[in-house]
């Protein structure tokens, strides 16, 4: 019999966790008859704390419900246990990147379905410093404007919050461009970017296609830099990242990497899957296929 565990953070998005997640533990331990408990977070690296344990122990899957940072925290209690245990995520938070990409479904019964049914994608895992993140990290101008946006006004404008504080933090922000140095391989170049942004899946930020190439278990992060350039064109390409249309143009450097290191002089901080982690110098790594994780029957990984 399967043994479950499920961590979550009961204060994540509209604190709905509460009352779904009894829910998911009846379906699961009634209909499908595995064998679970269940351990709420109470704060900062708690998560990670817990999911290091449970991997250390008995278990065969931890199911990691909140938000992306909560997400965040039991990828790296996993990755610190050297453990191999399945991992399912049911998003709760405001943008939930990752759970988009696989279309997790949110309805809790579907949800407990997909888990009995429990088909496995071994998923990349990108290392930033000693972080692990398991969507995308990211410095520059975009990281900005996450931070701008309060908690309270990611929860009244959920996933939006991060659009509409872009657009208003964008303008002021458009000249300040950072100066790095990126190696890959053996190169090293000095660039002039906006920011930068190393994606596992296809979503950032709440929106598709902004890596319209990223593939999560092909064994590199797509990494991409946008250069700096006049006002016109950065309002334009910033329109059509949106849209997904931004891999061939001229200020973009779109890379399919497995390590690289940026460095700069400016104190640059890094965001890591939607939270603060470190800043510049940082080196970046790919640990392909590190973690197995259910997803739905009919996500189609291309
Ligand atoms: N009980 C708790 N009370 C307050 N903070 C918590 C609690 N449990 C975990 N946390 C911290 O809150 C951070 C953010 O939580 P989480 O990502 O789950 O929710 P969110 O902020 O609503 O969603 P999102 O990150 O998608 O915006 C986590 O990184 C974690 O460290």
């Amino acid at each position: 019999m399967k043994r479950v565990k499920i961590i979550y953070n009961p204060d994540s998005g509209r604190r709905a966790l509460r009352k779904t997640i009894p829910e998911l533990e009846d379906i699961l331990t009634n209909e499908f008859k595995f064998i679970v408990d269940k351990e709420a977070t109470e704060g900062k690296n708690h998560g990670r704390e817990i999911a290091y344990k449970t991997a250390m122990g008995n278990y065969d899957l931890i199911v990691a419900a909140g938000g992306d940072g909560t997400v965040n925290e039991v990828v790296n209690g996993i990755m610190e246990s050297g453990q191999k245990i399945q991992l399912a995520i049911y998003p709760a938070g405001t943008v939930n990147d990752f759970g988009c990409h696989l279309n997790i479904p949110r309805n809790i019964r579907r949800f407990a379905e997909m888990i009995y049914e429990g088909r496995v994608i071994d998923v990349d895992i990108g290392l930033a410093g000693d972080r692990y993140f398991l969507n995308v990290a990211a410095g520059g101008l975009l990281t900005d404007v996450a931070h701008y946006v309060s908690s309270d006004a990611k929860t009244v404008l959920g996933k939006f919050a991060y659009y509409f504080e872009g657009i208003k933090v964008f303008p002021k922000q458009m000249f300040k461009s950072l100066k790095i140095q990126l190696k890959v391989g053996g190169l090293t170049e000095e660039k002039d970017i906006l920011f930068f942004l190393l994606a596992n899946s296809t979503h950032v930020g709440g929106f598709k296609r902004i890596a319209s190439e990223a593939k999560i278990n092909d064994g590199f992060m797509d990494l991409i830099l946008v250069e700096n350039s006049h006002i016109i064109d950065a309002a334009n390409l910033f329109f059509l990242m949106l849209q997904g249309n931004h891999v061939s143009h001229n200020n973009i450097t779109y890379l399919h990497v497995k390590e690289f290191r940026i460095m700069s002089k400016e104190k640059i901080n890094i965001d890591i899957d939607g939270e603060m982690g470190g800043t510049l110098p940082m080196t970046f790594k790919v640990i392909q296929e590190a973690i197995p994780m259910i997803v739905p029957m009919d996500f189609k990984n291309i």
